[in-house]
């Protein structure tokens, strides 16, 4: 069975200045995947991300999504198409609540206030918010500003989503709760691009890993193709995280 590409990174590189942050790097995110994007501490995984949803300019190669270059484009033109990113420090607009900052997500598509607020509400359901929703945002835990951060880019109605540490700084439970949010959002027909140290979480959740460091490409493959990796291994994981 051939799946349908939807995000190809082609040679990409980025240079701030003199820092090679990202060379050459290829990939592809097919539709119905789940793909973990993992690299030690400035590896260059957020460039990546910053690059395909059009925060940064790569400065070799290409970025395609469904087959046609973004790279170069703005992030709302690239929302537009389909692909939109979350942010590892999520900053709600605090004095707001929970359903304007999803609805500033769904005006992207709805410019009538009442068709975004219905919007808001189906992903803010869909995120666990329901029931939060006339909440102001800065009074959420941690965990539910990372699903509001998740239901403000759902609101635009992506087809590929690019999850960036959703799950840093949460407890076990919380963790299993995204786990289990991120995979019923993949069920919904989302496929997702997923940035994370938690390496148990991102090897459950991943069938594709991608592994970067210094901004290369050092290997790509299932998790346990990518867990039993030796340049993997040494370069990033140790032994403990072996399958
Ligand atoms: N705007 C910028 N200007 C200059 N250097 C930058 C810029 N953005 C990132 N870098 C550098 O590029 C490299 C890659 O950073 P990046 O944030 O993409 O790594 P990362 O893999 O996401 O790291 P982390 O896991 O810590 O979030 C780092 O050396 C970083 O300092």
């Amino acid at each position: 069975m051939t799946s349908t590409t939807l995000l190809e990174f082609d040679g990409v590189g980025k240079s701030f200045g003199g820092l090679r942050a990202i060379d050459n790097v290829s990939f592809t995110v097919s539709e119905g995947e789940i793909v973990g994007l993992i690299g030690p501490n400035g590896a260059g995984k957020t460039t990546l991300f910053s690059m395909a949803s059009g925060f940064l300019k790569p400065t070799d190669g290409q970025i395609r999504f469904q087959g046609k270059r973004v790279d170069g484009f703005d992030p709302p033109h690239i929302c537009r198409a389909g692909l939109v990113r979350t942010f590892q420090i999520v900053k709600p607009f605090g004095e707001m609540t929970v359903i304007e900052n999803a609805m500033v997500g769904a005006f992207l598509h709805h410019a009538k206030p009442q068709e975004a607020r219905e919007v808001a509400a189906r992903v803010l359901q869909q995120v666990g918010l329901g029931a939060r929703q006339e909440q102001v945002a800065k009074t959420l835990t941690l965990s539910g500003r990372k699903r509001l951060e998740v239901a403000k880019a759902l609101a635009t109605h992506p087809k590929l989503l690019l999850l960036d540490e959703v799950m840093a700084g949460l407890t076990s439970v919380e963790t299993a709760e995204m786990l289990e949010l991120i995979q019923s959002l993949r069920a919904s027909g989302v496929s997702i691009l997923v940035i994370e140290h938690n390496m148990k979480a991102v090897m459950s959740l991943s069938n594709k890993i991608v592994v970067i460091q210094y901004g290369k490409k050092i290997a790509e493959g299932t998790p346990v193709e990518v867990a039993n990796d030796p340049q993997v291994i040494s370069a990033y994981l140790g032994g403990e995280h072996v399958a």
